[in-house]
């Protein structure tokens, strides 16, 4: 063989090596792509298989509210939702209530309302965007976050050909979704702090800016649209609609600051019972009108009415009934544990030294507050006694938290200070306050009805039954302005009392309309006593006069 020969003899060996080398790589990637579209035809197989069946329509999406007067109870807080998002110019949204009392399916419902609205700038396909504050949680790297969005780097697996072309890549997120329609987070209270922050951000330049160290503004490599996205942001200019069970003093008040803050009230008896029945009409079911008084005395909010009726209807429905028993009522409140609602009534007669205090607690949650006192004439110094209360609370937040002396015994103080000052002789009598129920008591406010008690133990005068008090003291006696009045006065009303008393400078014209009760501003403690004492006197202890206080 001669020097050619070999050569091409070389060259022909390489050429077959190599031939081999690629028609196996083929081979390889064809096999590997018969197995692939194999394994996806079989899973697309097994998807079709899950799609095709189905079950009947869920009992609660049944039930949902698919319209605003399927809300019941929440006219006030609708109105203000509408007036905030279907105008022309529509404004961020907190909504703050207790939990399902309708606060999501409220917001569900105003996109579509706010899009009838001609003047409304959201377009008919403006997206309505739902995220939970619980779950969205965040990768501190800022590979996943499903509320601002993300860069998938082409570090990570799976960055496709994208990352193998050392692409960085950005993910929009929910802010982004929403661009030009609503943005609702449930829950916005438990959101990271690091997310709401960024949220807060983007609520100003409605725009977000996305960041990567794999971003290069001289990588040509880098498609058109990844460096326009990276250059220019992702578009985020949408109205925000955050629901929350927290009350406002625990929501940041940045993001507070630049919301229309709406208020979700709690469900009364009577409306969860409303609630319940419409539910049972939905299911095609009849319900008779004690199972309803029942599920309305232990449900305490429209979801637990709902869940209630549920169950009832599905039991009932084994049982191939076409209405719900009182029994499927009783069943299903002993079976799943609930407990009787705390029923606050004006106590039926008047009575000495028992008075119906005013409470507000949670964002919006009116009621009535029993006061009791008794007073027994001592020879040495009388004694003040104070029950049913914390004797020390927490007060302050986060950053700096106090330990300080009970509200309500600084207010029994206070009110002590002010009887001894209108010549009540409080000091010759042991004195016992006592608030019974665990209600919670914010103290200043209750301070005209702890002084009405104590002043009507000790002088035996009884406290008219249907009246109920709300007010803060001033050492000189004066009624000082509190808060909540609106949802006290609407408790008031519905344990039973025909009159509340309130300060006068809390000029609360809205409360004057509440219907079947009169409410009656006062300035001072002395015409608050000539107003709900009862006008007679036992003759077996003497009346103290009270003197005009200098206020
Ligand atoms: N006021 C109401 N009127 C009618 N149905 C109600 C009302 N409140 C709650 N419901 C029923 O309860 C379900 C849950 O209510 P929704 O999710 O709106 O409550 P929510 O206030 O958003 O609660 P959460 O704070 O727990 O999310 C609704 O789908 C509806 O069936």
């Amino acid at each position: 063989m001669d020097f050619t020969s070999l050569i091409m003899f070389v060259q022909v060996f390489f050429g077959i090596v190599i031939g081999l080398y690629f028609w196996n790589l083929l081979k390889n990637q064809r096999t590997q792509r018969v197995s692939v579209d194999r394994e996806s035809r079989k899973e697309m197989h097994q998807l079709q298989k899950l799609r095709s069946i189905s079950l009947n329509e869920p009992l609660a999406e049944k039930v949902r509210p698919l319209t605003f007067a399927d809300i019941i109870g929440q006219d006030e807080g609708i109105r203000s939702l509408e007036a905030a998002l279907c105008g022309p110019n529509p404004q961020h949204v907190l909504v703050y209530g207790p939990p399902g009392v309708g606060k999501t399916a409220a917001a569900r419902l105003i996109m579509e309302k706010a899009k009838m609205n001609g003047g409304s700038p959201f377009l008919g396909d403006a997206p309505f965007i739902e995220l939970d504050g619980t779950t969205a949680r965040f990768d501190e790297r800022g590979i996943a976050d499903p509320l601002i969005g993300s860069v998938h780097d082409p570090i990570y697996q799976g960055a496709g050909s994208m990352g193998q072309a050392g692409i960085p890549q950005p993910k929009p997120g929910a802010i982004t979704k929403a661009h030009g329609g609503m943005l609702f987070i449930d829950e916005i209270g438990e959101l990271h702090p690091i997310q709401l922050n960024k949220l807060l951000k983007v609520l100003e330049d409605r725009k977000v800016f996305l960041e990567s160290a794999y971003y290069s503004e001289e990588n040509t490599s880098i498609p058109t649209h990844v460096h326009d996205i990276f250059q220019n942001g992702l578009p985020a200019d949408f109205r925000l609609i955050g629901a929350t069970t927290r009350t406002p003093e625990e929501i940041s008040p940045a993001i507070r600051s630049r919301c229309l803050e709406v208020f979700f009230r709690p469900l009364k008896q009577k409306e969860l019972s409303t609630v319940a029945k419409s539910a049972s009409e939905r299911l095609n079911m009849h319900i008779e009108e004690q199972g309803l008084e029942t599920v309305s005395s232990y449900v305490k909010n429209g979801r637990e009415a709902v869940n209630t009726v549920q169950i009832a209807a599905g039991l009932a429905t084994t049982e191939e009934r076409e209405s719900i028993n009182v029994s499927d009522i009783e069943w299903v409140v002993h079976a799943s544990r609930l407990s009787r609602r705390p029923e606050k009534n004006i106590h039926p007669e008047p009575v000495v030294g028992r008075v119906n205090g005013l409470a507000v607690y949670g964002p919006d949650l009116g009621m009535l507050l029993e006061i009791e006192a008794t007073a027994q004439e001592t020879s040495g110094e009388g004694m003040l006694t104070v029950t049913g209360i914390a004797e020390e609370e927490n007060a302050g937040n986060e950053m700096r938290s106090i330990r300080r002396k009970s509200m309500a015994r600084s207010s029994v103080d206070n009110v002590m200070t002010v009887l001894r000052h209108l010549r009540v002789p409080v000091e010759r009598y042991d004195i016992h306050v006592n608030f019974p129920g665990g209600t919670p008591i914010d103290g200043p406010s209750a301070g005209a009805a702890i002084a009405t008690a104590i002043y009507s133990a000790v002088n035996q005068r009884k406290v008219k039954n249907d009246a109920a008090i709300t007010g803060e003291l001033s050492i000189w006696g004066r009624l000082k302005p509190v808060g909540g009045v609106p949802s006290k006065v609407a408790a008031a009303q519905e344990a039973g009392a025909t009159h509340a008393f309130i300060p006068a400078d809390n000029d609360e014209t809205v409360v004057h309309q509440v219907e079947g009760i009169t409410v009656k501003p006062l300035n001072t403690l002395n015409e608050l006593f000539s107003n709900v004492l009862v006008e007679e006197m036992d003759m077996n202890r003497q009346g103290v006069p009270v003197t005009e206080s200098s206020s």
